[in-house]
């Protein structure tokens, strides 16, 4: 899988470049059940035009563009994280076009023109309330329109999960709310958090979110290794600590995913206190 990393200023290069292709299209934070399914349709038709896979997201989130609240976005996982992700779903480009306050503005025929027909996309298809361009005008029912007809589209149904809309937003609320049993109805798989070793503490990587304060039963990996034990998130949710931490010995930066399975209940009593698990 080719990732190309796509701005203003090299547009043009990857125009020259582009070959015919069906395209997915939205953010895919968490790459969730519902984010699935338009990748999976994307790549059925792909099968069937024998044409290449391309996904197109974008990077930093719309919303740490859009709104005025410059509180930290909880990213779900991290640029590379989705990459593999993407990679094992067979997309042949991954393109992560840079949303700032340029792009954001750009009416939608004229993203439809300069980002889909010049990148020779044949077949767009995204998710029932994909929007795009200026103030989000441009909705999938208008994609093949604003394409003078020439992008065939698929509009993807709502996947919900009793009857609520599988989002990345609804994620992450569970994930704050340390609910992360639920998360595999949602995303097809538990949540995982990258974690790097550093100055003898375990600290969350960058673009992943922590659960809510607690003890949790979890899955840790490390170079291919798998093992359960028990991690305990303070209530800094900067730092994890697995129990018997002292008994391993991580290289500095060595980086450790910890796949959470459910919040363990403690006694009311003991709440407050400093859980020692280490
Ligand atoms: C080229 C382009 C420009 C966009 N500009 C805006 C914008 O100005 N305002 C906006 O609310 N959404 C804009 N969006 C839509 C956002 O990608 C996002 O879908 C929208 O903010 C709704 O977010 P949601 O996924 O949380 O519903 C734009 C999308 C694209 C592809
Ligand atoms: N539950 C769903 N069912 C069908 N399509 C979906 C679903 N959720 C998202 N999509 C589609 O997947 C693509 C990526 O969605 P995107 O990540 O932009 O939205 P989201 O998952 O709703 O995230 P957020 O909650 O942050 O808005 C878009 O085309 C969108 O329409």
């Amino acid at each position: 899988m080719r990732t190309i990393h796509l701005n203003s200023s090299n547009l043009e290069e990857f125009q020259k470049d582009a070959i015919p292709n069906v395209m997915a299209l939205g953010f895919f934070d968490g790459i969730h059940n519902g984010h699935q399914k338009v990748i999976h349709t994307a790549r059925e038709i792909a099968r069937k035009r024998n044409l290449p896979l391309a996904v197109m997201s974008f990077f930093p989130h719309p919303k740490t563009v859009l709104s005025k609240d410059d509180s930290k976005f909880d990213y779900l996982m991290s640029l590379s994280k989705k990459s593999s992700i993407l990679e094992s779903l067979n997309v042949d480009i991954f393109y992560i076009v840079k949303f700032d306050k340029d792009f954001c503005s750009l009416l939608p025929e004229q993203f439809v023109s300069s980002y889909l027909l010049d990148m020779q996309v044949n077949h767009a298809v995204a998710g029932f309330d994909f929007s795009y361009g200026h103030r989000g005008a441009g909705k999938v029912d208008s994609l093949k329109r604003d394409s003078g007809d020439l992008i065939e589209v698929t509009k993807v149904k709502e996947v919900d999960y009793q009857g609520e809309k599988i989002s990345s937003t609804w994620i992450r609320q569970l994930i704050s709310e340390g609910k992360m049993e639920q998360l595999m109805s949602l995303l097809g798989r538990f949540y995982e958090t990258e974690v790097y070793w550093e100055a003898g503490n375990l600290r969350v990587s960058e673009h992943f979110m922590l659960p809510a304060p607690g003890i949790y039963k979890a899955g840790v990996t490390i170079k291919g290794e798998r093992w359960e034990t028990e991690v305990l998130v303070p209530k800094n949710r900067m730092d994890v600590y697995l129990a018997e931490q002292g008994k391993y010995h991580f290289l500095p930066n060595e980086k450790l995913g910890i796949i959470w399975y459910y919040r363990i209940p403690i006694a009311k009593e003991t709440e407050g206190e400093n859980i020692s698990i280490i």
